[in-house]
């Protein structure tokens, strides 16, 4: 073992101040093992304390730091046992309405007249409200020295300022074991900052710039690493043939399924097509993602091959990022297939006992030839008879390791990745290493445009909503998206709740039903179930809704709080309607304030094309706003987020193509050889 080695090694082996066994548990809990796990455990944001906000400039959903006095404080009830604790805190240029859900204990030890820091989300309600905020008295208060903090992502078990002890104790003993694994021109010619000083900013920056710096170096690591992993390995193809495979060329079962649609491919999906049957015709394993715009017609191009695979005696798998959607393309595809006599399983978490055995038999014993589910199929024990092809969607994050795994599970090692993230095809492809990219870049024929308008003022929402009545009367359908609450499901539960009982008010005429994260999944189904036989006209819905769903008679969206939302969340939501032959309507709503929030908004009431959108979202985002890859679906990258760091990763493309190819092997990298070994060390186990 080589000295540098050692920073992956197990965290027990360290001293570190505060590192007790129970510790240690509660940080395996959050796959934190090795000293490497812990410092390369980022910060998720950051809280500036370096600077108090005056009350009068606070902007809605902001984290802000408020110095103020506390100048009256109450209880109140807000139903069968719960409460909520509001205080009025003054600064010299205003009000703010500061407020705690069940916590009336504070209305006695926070105390009236005293100074204090508030730190939180800043919401609008009625007025300016900061939502359950972290608070010190000013007074006692020694820890606040105007400094910028690190907020980790945490489990519960796990308090902030424990984790930034340890991260601190691991850092000022073992900060010198983490030696420079970019190579010394590298970092001077793209003024890249050294690795030492980064692991400092990262954690504990002195200013925001010193964190961007931060970053981008990490970034910059990140995709050395796996780049030249990959280039290295050349995991195209790279897993063996296990049986000798021809498949029939004559396709009577896609050609069946075609004649029964209602409409022609387009362009793009018979390319897409065409590319996957000429790797299959050859014998070659296609091991590909296929990227196209929501609705683009992705499911489709899945349906397809998995037709062809059936004909030629194989299995298929369709992987869905929820069960939701396993049910609902169970539903439908499940629907198509059956009548062809191709007979199509579920398989998600709420299969059990008896039952689940049954599946479980036939699978293996080959009387299933498609299995639609989500996760479980591959967590499970799950054993085929003779599985060609795996569908799954980039949701589900798998990287390149896990994604080998998966095609090993097949007699064909035949794998399709679909995704929506818009990136242009040459990243892709240096992203997604492992994998061939097919582009499906162009709509089916008909698809109006979806007209999308903000709406900022109760006479035009009246306006809105007396439209929609028409649209109903139409038979058409619409969703509601309530506004996106993060803190806890249950506050998003209520707010879809009040909106659902806004809007039966309102639509009297129409069944509305409402679906929300805490509901049973099988609830879950019934009700869309039911939105998709029209027997529910109007959806009232959180997020849930956001990927994948598919009813294309829905041609009606309604956005509340629609600035609360990112631009590439918005596109997905709004991706929902627009899928089908009539015109459909997007409403935003929204009286924001805020100047970027309201870029946004016009950004969505322009354009509906996803590269667009997902270039202005990067022109829009404060560099830096968010953090890793929370919207790139790539488990490979944690500290890349590929709409955002598109310049990165042009940048290291290409020097992984030409310089570190060369050089890799001199003495100088062999910090980086060893990072790179570490990364696949599953693949090469294997
Ligand atoms: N060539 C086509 N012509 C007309 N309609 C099509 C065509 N291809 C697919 N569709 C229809 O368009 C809708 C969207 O297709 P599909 O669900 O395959 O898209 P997708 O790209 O998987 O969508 P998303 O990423 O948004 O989930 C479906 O209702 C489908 O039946």
């Amino acid at each position: 073992m080589t000295e540098y080695s050692k920073i992956y090694n197990p965290l027990n082996t360290f001293k570190i101040k505060g590192l007790g066994e129970k510790t240690l548990d509660k940080l395996r809990s959050m796959g934190i093992e090795t000293l490497y796990d812990l410092i390369y455990y980022f910060p998720r944001a950051y809280e500036d304390r370096t600077n108090f906000k005056d009350i009068i400039n606070l902007r809605q959903d902001e984290y802000a730091v408020v110095k103020g006095r506390i100048v009256g404080i109450e209880n109140r009830k807000l139903g069968y046992r719960k409460n909520i604790t509001k205080a009025r805190v003054s600064d010299p240029t205003g009000f703010l309405e500061v407020v705690w859900f069940n916590m009336p204990h504070l209305k006695y030890s926070l105390k009236v007249g005293e100074e204090y820091i508030f730190i939180g989300n800043i919401k609008r309600g009625y007025n300016f409200q900061m939502v359950s905020p972290e608070y010190k008295r000013v007074e006692e208060e020694k820890e606040f020295k105007g400094e910028i903090l690190p907020i980790y992502g945490l489990t519960k078990s796990m308090k902030q300022s424990t984790l930034r002890k340890l991260i601190e104790g691991a850092l000022n003993n073992y900060e010198g074991y983490f030696k420079e694994n970019i190579p010394a021109e590298i970092l001077k010619e793209y003024r890249i900052m050294e690795r030492e000083r980064a692991l400092r900013e990262i954690h504990f920056p002195k200013s925001t710039k010193g964190a961007e710096g931060a970053k981008n170096r990490f970034a910059v690591e990140e995709l050395l690493v796996l780049q030249m992993g990959i280039q290295e390995k050349r995991y195209l193809g790279d897993i063996a043939n296990k049986e000798q495979y021809k498949l029939q060329d004559n396709k009577h079962l896609v050609k069946r399924f075609l004649e029964g649609l209602h409409f022609q491919l387009t362009g793009a999906q018979k390319r897409v097509v065409t590319e996957i049957y000429r790797d299959l015709n050859q014998g070659r394993i296609t091991n590909r993602l296929i990227q196209g715009d929501v609705g683009s017609g992705k499911t489709m191009v899945a349906m397809i091959v998995l037709l062809y695979m059936v004909e030629n005696s194989y299995q298929g798998v369709m992987m869905a990022p929820t069960e939701i959607l396993a049910v609902q393309h169970y539903l439908s595809i499940g629907r198509i297939f059956e009548k062809m006599g191709i007979r199509t399983a579920l398989l998600t978490g709420s299969v059990k006992g008896k039952a689940k055995e049954k599946l479980l038999e036939e699978i293996k014993d080959g009387q299933v030839d498609i299995v639609i589910g989500t996760h479980s199929l591959i967590e499970d024990n799950v054993e085929f008879h003779k599985l060609g092809l795996i569908v799954i969607d980039e949701q589900h994050r798998f990287g390149v390791v896990q994604r080998k795994k998966l095609r090993e599970k097949g007699v064909l090692a035949n794998l399709l990745v679909m995704s929506a993230t818009p990136i242009p095809r040459s990243l892709a492809l240096s992203i997604y290493g492992d994998l061939d990219v097919s582009v499906i870049d162009e709509l089916p024929p008909g698809r109006k445009p979806i007209k999308t308008k903000w709406i900022d003022n109760e006479p035009d929402l009246e306006k809105a909503y007396t439209f929609i009545e028409k649209q109903l009367a139409k038979g058409r359908q619409a969703y509601f998206v309530a506004p996106l609450i993060e803190e806890s499901e249950k506050m998003a539960t209520k707010s879809a709740t009040e909106l659902h009982r806004e809007i039966e008010e309102r639509f009297g005429n129409y069944k509305v039903g409402i679906l929300h994260g805490r509901m049973r999944n099988s609830e879950k189904d019934e009700i869309m179930g039911e939105f998709k036989e029209n027997n529910i006209q109007i959806m009232v819905s959180t997020t849930v809704i956001e990927v994948g769903v598919n009813v294309p008679n829905a041609t009606v969206m309604v956005i509340s709080s629609a600035e609360r939302f990112g631009l590439s969340a918005l596109h997905q939501l709004r991706g929902r309607i627009g899928r089908g032959e009539h015109a459909s309507y997007c409403f935003l709503l929204s009286n924001t304030e805020n100047d970027s929030s309201k870029s946004r908004l016009r950004v969505m009431e322009e354009t509906t094309d996803g590269f667009e959108i997902a270039e202005e979202d990067l022109r829009l985002r404060k560099s830096g706003e968010i953090f890793g890859t929370k919207q790139s679906g790539v488990s490979d990258l944690k500290f890349v987020d590929i709409v955002h760091d598109v310049k990165t990763i042009k940048m290291v493309r290409d020097l992984s193509k030409e310089y570190l190819k060369e050089n890799l092997g001199r003495i100088e990298n062999i910090y980086l050889k060893e990072d790179i070994k570490r990364k696949f060390m599953n693949i090469e186990n294997n």
